[in-house]
């Protein structure tokens, strides 16, 4: 067994794969399980990354499990621990970020870690503490109508205050500017001030390159997966375009989308608007206990040979409230997700082969409902989202793990055109 340098550990399923592909792009050779692997890892990589689904359970639980897969990264010979949470900071009032982030730090005998979800490659970035998306702060974005996370702070140093005992401290733009050594004098000075997080700005990748040039040798770094373009180069790793040769894909497309992000609303507009076979699923209809995946099934099966279909239950805000309103939060989401698991899986059954699923807490429900255990990353579509290759039970099949506000609004289009 080859031992591996970086282990990450990653809240949601399409949070894992834009840190893959980072990671990939970055020179690394990666492999992304699925929960945290029961024997030890056969592939010679640099880095793994454990998928879980931990963004929205309770806190114990997503300790648990994020304990668990440090447990098994160590045991492959991790140097240094990535916990990868998203780029708009998801969190419930309760957690996750900050618990998980402390039990990590308790468990590798760490005082000081970092906190940054910047990925200015999709527009976001964090300047003296305030996450903005786009051009908006994540509290005036799309972000503020989430299902299960609506984020109505933007102040990240107040949002990880909340959630964590540790002191909550800054390393602002102006010393991510002057370069590693004025990160490492600030890092000292914070340490000596008794602070154990410190959020860190970070507006363009330049900025994420010097950052991941002082985080050499700390123990455990908490990011979206923005700070991954600067790490491999502390490896000895250049970027390569050899790490994301996948085989070539074959079978059915589809889509199956319970994002209800502005970005995946959008993408379900334009690709209704262009003629695109699509399914609704109504989760009220679920709620009835009408048969909704049987339905959507019959109604894919004669359309497939024709080019990509869509099921969604993806809508927008206003909706998304009415619906939890009548079948509250937790239920509405599960019960939606248990749906299109069983409609993925379908669609696998129907011949399909390339299948992208938009929206992480969906993509977890799906790539459960594949039973696929482990993941191929391949080549970018649109910036944090890769085509990978998985086997679900024995069957090959491409998927693309599209995280809500990822991608161009034809991403539902141009994904199949980057494997043909
Ligand atoms: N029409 C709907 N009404 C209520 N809830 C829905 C509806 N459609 C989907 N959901 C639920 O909303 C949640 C959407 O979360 P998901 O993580 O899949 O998407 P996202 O948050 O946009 O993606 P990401 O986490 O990658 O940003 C899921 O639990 C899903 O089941
Ligand atoms: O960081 C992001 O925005 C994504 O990888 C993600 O985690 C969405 O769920």
């Amino acid at each position: 067994m080859s031992l591996i340098q970086l282990g990450c550990i990653a809240d949601d399923f399409t949070g894992a794969t834009d840190l893959a592909n980072n990671l990939v792009r970055a020179g690394m050779r990666v492999v992304q399980v699925i929960g945290v692997p029961e024997g030890p890892l056969a592939a010679e990589v640099d880095a793994v990354v454990v998928a879980l689904k931990s963004r929205t359970i309770a806190p114990q639980a997503a300790i648990d499990q994020s304990l668990a897969a440090l447990r098994w990264l160590q045991a492959q010979g991790a140097q240094q621990i990535y916990f990868k949470y998203c780029s708009t900071f998801d969190s419930t009032a309760a957690g996750n970020i900050g618990p998980v982030t402390e039990a990590l730090m308790d468990a590798l005998g760490s005082d000081f870690t970092i906190a940054t979800p910047a990925f200015p490659d999709n527009g976001r970035t964090v300047f003296k503490g305030y996450l903005f998306v786009g051009d908006v702060l994540l509290s005036e974005s799309g972000m503020k109508d989430h299902p299960l996370t609506p984020m109505t702070d933007a102040n990240l140093v107040r949002v990880m205050q909340a959630q964590t005992r540790r002191k909550v401290g800054l390393i602002d733009h102006r010393t991510v500017a002057q370069g590693d050594g004025a990160i490492r004098e600030r890092i000292a000075a914070l340490r000596a001030d008794g602070v154990g997080v410190a959020v860190v700005d970070a507006v363009s990748n330049d900025d994420l390159v010097r950052l991941g040039k002082a985080l050499a040798g700390m123990p455990l770094v908490t990011a979206g997966s923005g700070v991954a373009i600067g790490l491999p180069a502390n490896f000895g790793l250049a970027p390569s375009s050899t790490a994301s040769a996948l085989p070539p894909a074959t079978g059915w497309q589809a889509v199956v989308s319970g994002s209800c992000s502005v970005a995946t609303n959008q993408q379900v507009k334009a690709f209704v608007e262009a003629g695109g076979p699509a399914f609704a699923v109504d989760p009220l209809r679920l709620m009835q206990g009408d048969d909704v995946v049987t339905q959507a099934l019959a109604w894919a099966a004669p359309l497939l040979a024709q080019g990509p279909v869509l099921v969604y239950s993806t809508a927008e805000p206003s909706a998304v409230k009415a619906v939890q309103a009548q079948l509250g939060v937790d239920e509405a989401g599960a019960m939606v997700e248990r749906a299109l698991g069983a409609i993925a899986r379908g669609l696998v059954a129907l011949g399909v082969r390339q299948l992208v699923v938009a929206g992480g807490e969906t993509s977890g429900a799906c790539v459960q409902a594949l039973d696929i255990t482990q993941l191929q990353i391949g080549a970018q579509i649109d910036p944090g989202v890769p085509w990978c290759h998985a086997l679900s039970g024995e069957v090959p099949l491409h998927v693309a793990l599209k995280s809500g506000n990822f991608g161009s609004a034809d991403f539902f289009t141009k994904a199949f055109k980057a494997l043909a």
